[in-house]
């Protein structure tokens, strides 16, 4: 009978999967934890060494470098392991140096041979001897930033031209830490001090989120596995994305189209802010997708959303002119701003897709815009920090479409913690202004 990996060969195993399948960690981690009916405790290790070894791989690297230089062709597994066991010698407090270094060759004798535990115990001796390098060695300031806090070159000089050194370096550092979870509350069926009651009573540790009316936070849990989640009272979101209801300034019984919608965050929270009166029309492209939406529009009890699987370049084909009151589009984006959430995405990014997404962007606006009756709001966001894919978007948009004009009223609804950090009709969130994500935010409106 096989055994069941413990938790740093697990760590180890989706290391490997993350690298060679290039795929998001957050759906493999999910899945290993549910196929493995990991316990809670060993939940909390094996995410903090996946997340935490992949967050700081080009450190790790950097680190690891000088004492693999002498060494033969080493095969990607030890580099894993090594990577996994210098995070834990650098990074983890709480694990002392010698029972990281134990368990490694321990693993490395189980899924190798004696001579490769002999060089993984080699090297991390040999690390915990001569100490690590100095990253002072590094000159350049975007190369330095780039190897202590493990991102792309190439993204960390974009984001010091678009932002100035100093803000790139607080979002470098923060897409280091680990995001808090935070949730809507269903305010078409509950209050939300009602629901921190339920949830408190669930055992759970919540608290009311100061930016947004109906956000919560929950600082130990997971929401997903809470009666109140299954009942239909809380969605799992990020604050950020709460917002794009506020910018539509909805209104009771208005029919609003929601372009890109799945799986339905912000569908379900529209849906929620017209209590269940007039009418969401929620596109995607494939029916896989679109089904999830529709899960969550029943999980949450609403009625007033009408799904369909449809690429929204060719909307005009199926609705009429000037049919919408609102119209959100929650454009697919490079995802810049979720980096937290999903730390592999900094290494298979490259340059060239943030290019390719403005043009889709600005594809689906072009579409969308005549569905909108004038007068009506048109919300474009993004979970981005790329001017390219943000206020580029919107400034060739606006060139091109001479009916619409920027919406400067879109701060009057948002929540007051927030408007400091609106510009005229555009917002760009950054992951340290509060916590959330990295999101952006612009209202349009069509002229009369
Ligand atoms: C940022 S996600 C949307 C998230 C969603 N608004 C929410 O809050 O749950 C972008 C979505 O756009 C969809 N998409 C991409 N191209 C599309 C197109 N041409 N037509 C419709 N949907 C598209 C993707 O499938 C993806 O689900």
């Amino acid at each position: 009978m096989s055994k069941k990996p413990n938790v740093r060969e697990s760590a180890l195993n989706l290391l490997e999967t993350i690298e060679k399948n290039q795929s998001y960690s957050n759906l493999l981690l999910n899945n290993v934890i549910k196929k493995n009916d990991i316990n809670a405790k060993d939940v909390g290790l094996l995410t903090e060494l996946t997340y935490g070894t992949l967050q700081r791989k080009m450190t790790l690297d950097f680190y690891l470098q000088p004492f693999l230089n002498n060494k033969k062709k080493i095969e990607s597994w030890v580099i894993q392991l090594l990577r996994l066991t210098l995070y834990q010698m650098v990074y983890l407090d709480k694990i002392p140096d010698r029972a990281a270094i134990f368990e490694a060759v321990e693993i490395a004798k189980r899924r190798g041979h004696k001579g490769i535990a002999g060089v993984v115990n080699g090297v991390l001796r040999s690390i915990q001897r001569e100490g690590l390098p100095s990253l002072d060695t590094i000159t350049d300031q975007a190369e330095r930033l780039s190897v202590e806090t493990s991102h792309p070159v190439w993204l960390v000089k974009r984001w010091i031209n678009q932002l100035g050194y100093d803000k790139a370096k607080e979002m470098c550092e923060i897409n280091l830490t680990a995001p808090l979870q935070t949730g809507r509350v269903n305010t078409a069926r509950i209050s939300r001090e009602e629901c921190l009651k339920k949830l408190q009573d669930e055992g759970f540790q919540v608290e009311e989120s100061p930016i947004i009316p109906e956000a919560i936070k929950c600082l130990k849990g997971n929401l997903a596995n809470s009666n109140a989640f299954k009942e239909g009272y809380v969605t799992i979101q990020d604050e950020s994305s709460m917002l794009v209801a506020y910018a539509l300034g909805l209104e009771q019984g208005e029919t609003v189209l929601d372009a890109c919608a799945a799986p339905g965050g912000k569908s379900t929270h529209i849906a929620e802010k017209l209590q269940n009166t007039g009418q969401v029309i929620s596109l995607d492209l494939h029916e896989h997708k679109v089904k999830l939406i529709g899960e969550n529009a029943e999980r949450l009890g609403l009625t007033n959303i009408e799904t369909r699987a449809l690429d929204s370049r060719k909307v005009q084909e199926h609705f009429s002119k000037e049919t919408f009151d609102r119209i959100l589009l929650d454009a697919p984006c490079s995802g810049l701003g979720v980096m937290r959430r999903k730390p592999d995405m900094k290494y298979t990014k490259k340059e060239q897709d943030v290019a390719q997404l403005h043009t889709i962007q600005l594809s689906l606006l072009h579409s969308v815009a005549p569905l909108l009756k004038k007068g009506g709001i048109l919300v474009y966001s993004t979970c981005t920090v790329d001017q390219e894919e943000n206020e580029h978007v919107m400034k060739l948009f606006l060139k091109e479409n001479q009916d619409f004009e920027e919406d400067s009223s879109v701060s009057d609804r948002m929540p007051k913690a927030i408007r400091p950090l609106m510009n005229d009709f555009d917002l760009q969130i950054l992951p340290q202004d509060f916590g959330s994500d990295g999101f952006y935010i612009a209202s349009l409106r069509k002229k009369v």
